[in-house]
């Protein structure tokens, strides 16, 4: 095997994101919905570990068990890179998963993200960061955010983005212990899918809501009993599609302190909100 400048290992960051809003404004002929949300990053996350291969094999050598190796994002970014590229080698791939799966916390998305920006240093293909979100776009409709890197406001399904500069709070998140599918919501008939465009300015100033809510919640209903609870400390939301729901808090010993008090058997963790995502300063 070639001697790479590379060889790393050192953990890339795969930070989880939260959706602070998400209208669903409507339709689109394919199926996917046309959103207007918030996305802003977490300084908690998984970590990704790269070794290139001078053979071209692309491998997880470690990861979460109930994802097949196959379909696995990461992997899928990987090939999705390589096919994109014509890029020549391949790379053994170990994923540490601090994320929750079907969290609404965009863990898979933000996996392939990283996936994408790190093979394309360490292969030393050169893509552009607009190529990177394009390749990215088709694995899943987080992708492009987490590959740029920047908190945003974001329309389409996700892939128009404009840099926000927010207030990066401590958040409590809370997250029950369902997974929700994403595609379920999205297809449920009692999804409001008509929501009137806001302005970024209208959402600083405090308007917004998460319409997926009422349906995941009916749906799933410790996700409500999750927001109810939260709720007693502030105008607590969910994040995408749900499990998760996380509250800002004015500091992080708040947060812990609220955190304490988390019922059993519920994930929780506190983090820092970020405007610039870790992978950034990387890409
Ligand atoms: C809800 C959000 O997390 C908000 O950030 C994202 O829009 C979802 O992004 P994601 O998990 O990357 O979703 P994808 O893997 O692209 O899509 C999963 C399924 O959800 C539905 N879907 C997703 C995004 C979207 N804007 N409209 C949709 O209708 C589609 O049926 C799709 O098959
Ligand atoms: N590396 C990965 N990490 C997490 N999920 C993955 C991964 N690879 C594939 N998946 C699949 O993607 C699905 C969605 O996982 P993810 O953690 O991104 O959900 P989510 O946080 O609800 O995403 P979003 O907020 O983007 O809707 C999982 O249920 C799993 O089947």
């Amino acid at each position: 095997m070639p001697n790479f400048p590379f060889t790393t290992e050192f953990p890339w960051p795969a930070p989880a994101k939260l959706n602070l809003f998400l209208h669903v404004i409507g339709r689109r002929a394919d199926g996917y919905h046309n959103l207007q949300t918030v996305f802003q990053f977490l300084d908690f996350g998984d970590s990704l570990f790269f070794v290139p291969r001078g053979d071209g094999v692309i491998r997880r050598t470690d990861g979460p068990a109930d994802i097949p190796e196959d379909q696995d994002l990461v992997v899928r970014a990987a090939h999705a890179l390589k096919s994109a590229s014509g890029a020549g080698l391949g790379a053994d791939i170990a994923v540490t998963k601090r994320i929750p799966m079907g969290g609404g916390l965009g863990g898979g998305s933000s996996d392939a993200a990283t996936t994408l920006v790190a093979l394309n240093r360490l292969w030393n293909i050169g893509l552009t960061i607009d190529e990177l979100a394009t390749i990215g776009l088709k694995l899943g409709a987080d992708v492009p955010v987490f590959v740029r890197g920047l908190a945003a406001w974001a329309e389409g399904v996700g892939e128009h983005l404009r840099p926000l500069n927010l207030p990066e709070p401590y958040y409590l998140v809370v997250t029950p212990p369902v997974a929700v599918s994403t595609g379920e919501i999205f297809s449920a008939p009692e999804l409001p899918r008509a929501s009137e465009p806001i302005t970024a300015e209208a959402f600083l100033g405090g308007e917004g809501q998460n319409d997926c809510e009422a349906v995941t919640c009916a749906r799933y209903p410790l996700v409500r009993e999750a927001l109810d609870w939260l709720r007693q400390f502030g105008p607590a939301r969910m994040s995408g599609t749900g499990a998760s729901v996380f509250l800002a808090c004015p500091s992080r010993a708040e947060a812990r302190g609220l955190q304490d008090q988390v019922p059993k058997g519920w994930h929780s963790f506190v983090a820092a909100g970020l405007n610039q995502s870790p992978l950034g300063t990387l890409a």
